[in-house]
């Protein structure tokens, strides 16, 4: 008892002590002249913290209404600046882009699997992180392969839809999240390692689930980070999952790697039908490649992969149908559209898609307004002037793409779902060439996935036009037919209420 009470009081003392450290800490010197970003008022210890709100971006946007587009935060003990504008954006993203390439370090330590030495996400500039990025614009994530698994895509939409009509032929409702999600995740698991959610094994499902709890793991590691001098307490209350989570993932990841080698061996260099893995497994076992990977990066990498790629995918494909589904003229619209170019026998294939601008205005619309990944953070690499203001090496930008495309200065009607904007050509900040249109980020460090989220977004949103009504249950309005647009807490943009409906069949395109 003694015992306890004596490490309690020492732990009492060191949280103590770090904290009068920490506010009787001077401020390093800053040369005469410098000239911070404005800041909004704070409070001792926790400086901003009060000032968040549960959807982080939208308490951020309020921020940036109150006291400007570029902002000096203290999260507790963690310096950032908030960015909010287009101009700025571009600025960084433009002229300063060499300035802003690292992301913040990843709160996993080095020692574990998702460490940042063997994280691509949060990779440091630097060989790996090129190599990386190389092998995926070129080759994994690149048009030409996107267009190899052209056929993934298709069955998987074949699966959903057909579902889909199972359930309106008895007129329930279909948790339409929930059918999005199995939807992106069986085709992003099938188009990376050939694995869907069926069979004995649901590796696929496995690969969810471990996707998911190594996300939350990440998310409240960071929430400790915060605070400082709590990370290691953090750690230590997490110890279990920290030791349990990698282990897991490596495991079934080693399982899949091994399936994948036993299957190159058996098929030789000529092997038809290759997944990502099969791809960069060849970049592995190549002697004579610039760079050698090893195992722990290329398992890594996938899990990037995943957590990049299936629930940004399928909260993009449920914002842009539940646009749609919000603005009935817009779905009408759409349908006429595709019925034009493409008829009303066969389904959309992802080659008509440039015929169809305003089923492409639609989708750019309705993610300026919903981005799934709303903010995204980059280290500063250097001292350097943005917006006319000092910001200091190594602080964290956040920027909130969610304020950046509803810039007043840049969008007429920033709030409103107006398609058409997109068919225009006086665009005006185009008549400025600043990057305003930032879903998927930019610079060096843009998002790779677009090709493999766009072409899954092509064929899955104009099939569910083309083939079903959608009767919301449950969502707001008079009658409860319009989509809840309501986002849950946290950092990326997801629903906060899951898109109930019942699909009443429209015209049957998939199934014989
Ligand atoms: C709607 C879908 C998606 C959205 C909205 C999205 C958004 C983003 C954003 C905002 C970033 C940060 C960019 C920056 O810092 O400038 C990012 C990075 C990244 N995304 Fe995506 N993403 C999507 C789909 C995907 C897919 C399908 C994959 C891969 C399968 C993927 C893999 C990645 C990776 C690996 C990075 C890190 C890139 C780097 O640091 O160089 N994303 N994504």
């Amino acid at each position: 008892m003694i015992t306890i009470q004596y490490v309690l009081a020492i732990f009492v003392l060191w949280v103590i002590t770090v904290f009068l450290q920490f506010i009787f800490k001077r401020p390093g010197k800053k040369h005469a002249g410098y000239y911070p970003p404005p800041t909004p008022p704070t409070l001792p210890l926790i400086g901003h913290l009060h000032l968040l709100t549960p959807v982080a971006y939208k308490g951020f946007h309020a921020l940036n209404n109150k006291y400007g587009p570029l902002l000096y935060l203290r999260l507790a003990t963690y310096p950032a600046v908030l960015v909010s504008s287009a101009p700025l954006a571009t600025e960084i993203f433009k002229a300063l882009d060499v300035n802003f390439t690292s992301r913040i370090k990843s709160p996993f330590e080095d020692s574990l699997l998702f460490g940042s030495s063997t994280s691509f996400f949060n990779a440091p500039y630097g060989d790996y992180w090129k190599f990386m990025k190389k092998i995926c614009t070129k080759e994994l994530l690149g048009t030409s392969q996107m267009k190899k698994l052209k056929n993934v895509r298709r069955e998987e939409v074949v699966r959903f839809l057909s579902k889909m009509l199972e359930i309106g032929q008895k007129n329930e409702a279909a948790n339409v999240s929930a059918e999005v999600l199995t939807l992106a995740n069986n085709s992003t698991c099938r188009m990376i390692m050939s694995a869907r959610c069926s069979g004995e094994d649901n590796q696929a499902e496995k690969c969810r689930g471990l996707v998911s709890e190594s996300f939350d793991l990440a998310a409240n590691l960071a929430l400790f980070n915060v605070f400082g001098p709590l990370k290691r307490i953090g750690t230590w209350y997490l110890r279990k999952k920290i030791a349990d989570v990698p282990k897991r993932y490596d495991e079934l990841f080693e399982n899949v790697l091994v399936e994948h080698e036993e299957k190159a061996k058996r098929e030789g260099p000529h092997m038809e039908n290759k997944d990502l893995m099969d791809i960069l497994l060849e970049v592995y076992h190549d002697k004579n490649a610039e760079i050698r990977i090893t195992r722990k990066q290329m398992k890594t990498f996938f899990l990037d992969l995943f957590t990049g790629g299936t629930n940004t995918t399928s909260d993009a494909i449920l914002w842009i149908l539940a646009e749609l589904v919000n603005h009935p003229a817009a779905f009408k619209k759409l349908r006429e559209e595709i019925d034009s170019a493409v008829g009303t026998e066969r389904l959309v294939d992802e080659e008509d898609i440039p015929n169809l601008p305003y089923f492409q205005a639609c989708v750019k619309e309705a993610m300026r307004l919903n981005p799934p990944v709303p903010l995204f953070d980059r280290i500063c690499g250097e001292n350097c002037k943005l917006g006319g203001y000092d910001i200091p090496k190594g602080i964290t930008m956040i920027m909130n793409a969610y304020s950046i495309m509803r810039d007043p200065n840049i969008w007429e009607n920033p709030n409103d779902f107006i398609p058409e904007r997109f068919l225009t050509e006086q665009d005006n900040a185009k008549g400025q060439n600043l990057q305003v249109y930032v879903p998927f980020g930019g610079g060096r460090r843009m998002c790779p996935g677009t090709n493999m989220t766009s072409s899954l977004i092509n064929c899955s949103v104009t099939a569910m036009v083309q083939c079903f009504d959608w009767n919301v249950l449950g969502g707001d309005g008079p009658d409860g037919s319009k989509v809840n647009m309501d986002s849950k807490s946290g950092v990326v943009k997801t629903m906060a209420k899951p898109f109930m409906a019942i699909p009443a069949l429209h015209r049957n395109l998939f199934s014989a």
